[in-house]
């Protein structure tokens, strides 16, 4: 009685496993699949609104962080310190308008960390990738792809093996990246939009470079279905963009020229 007791549970398991392991094959497309070592940490800027990513291998320790921003590069490196990791890359989606980049101060602090930024922005930087390149940290990997509109170096970062987006200024939550300065089109970051990030599968989730109503995360598929301004057709779209009427960013004066050079204008 016994035996068959166990042999129910043992195949419950199995399943149950199985279930589990047909699910992460579901968002893995190429890159190593490992996850139980990823490390992700979600920080926030208040004056700019800017969210930073630290993402690590808890077993070999190495770390990226995703679009930090200066006046927080000390609270950053502090805690990369503290929980153990090793900063190797310190990485943009875009040349930002709107706060100065934490790498160039991130690389003092943190020596050993190189920083990162597609080769498109026109801005200075240790590494400058392309579209369909890598970087890696441990056993998990960054692929960054090409989505201009908001600038023409804008990328968004996919981690493939944790079904992860990080999409800079090109798609926020409920909202986009602003087209009225820098390079921007909205033609383009509609093409970029709806070719590069809302073919990647439903439940991937986008991890936007700011918030200005409070949310934190959203997912692709959620985007597709509720973006006010991406669910449009391309003419409207336009038409919204052209009309947004928004202010300049109040640093951005400064921002540019510094983000040009890592943040050390
Ligand atoms: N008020 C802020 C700037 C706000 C802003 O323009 N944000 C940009 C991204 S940073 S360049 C944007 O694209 N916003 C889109 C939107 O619909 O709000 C400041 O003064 O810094």
């Amino acid at each position: 009685m016994m035996k068959i007791k166990y042999s129910l549970h043992t195949l419950r398991l199995a399943q149950a496993l199985l279930a589990t392991r047909t699910r992460q094959h579901r968002c893995f497309s190429g890159a190593i699949e490992k996850s139980n070592n990823f490390f992700f940490r979600q920080l926030f800027d208040t004056e700019s609104c800017t969210y930073t990513y630290l993402l690590g291998d808890s077993d070999t320790r190495e770390a990226v962080l995703i679009d930090p921003v200066l006046e927080q590069a000390e609270r950053d490196a502090k805690l990369i310190t503290e929980l153990g990791f090793k900063l190797i890359y310190a990485m943009n989606t875009h040349m930002h308008a709107d706060h100065i980049t934490g790498t160039g101060r991130l690389k003092s602090l943190l020596p050993g960390s190189r920083s990162v930024i597609g080769k498109s922005s026109g801005a200075q930087a240790d590494i400058h990738l392309c579209d369909g390149e890598a970087v890696r940290f441990g056993c998990h990997q960054l692929v960054a792809c090409s989505t201009p509109g908001h600038t023409n170096g804008c990328f968004t970062f996919v981690c493939h093996e944790q079904c992860m987006a990080f999409t800079g200024d090109a798609l926020l939550i409920r909202g986009c990246g602003r087209t009225d300065f820098q390079e921007g089109s909205p033609e383009t970051l509609y093409h970029s939009v709806h070719s590069r990030i809302f073919t990647l599968p439903d439940h991937f989730k986008v991890y936007p470079a700011h918030d200005y109503k409070g949310q934190t995360a959203s997912s692709v598929g959620e985007e597709k279905k509720y973006n006010p301004r991406l669910t449009k057709s391309l003419e409207e779209f336009v038409q919204i963009m052209d009309n947004l009427n928004l202010p300049y960013p109040k640093k951005i004066d400064e921002s540019i020229p510094a983000n040009k050079v890592c943040g050390l204008f």
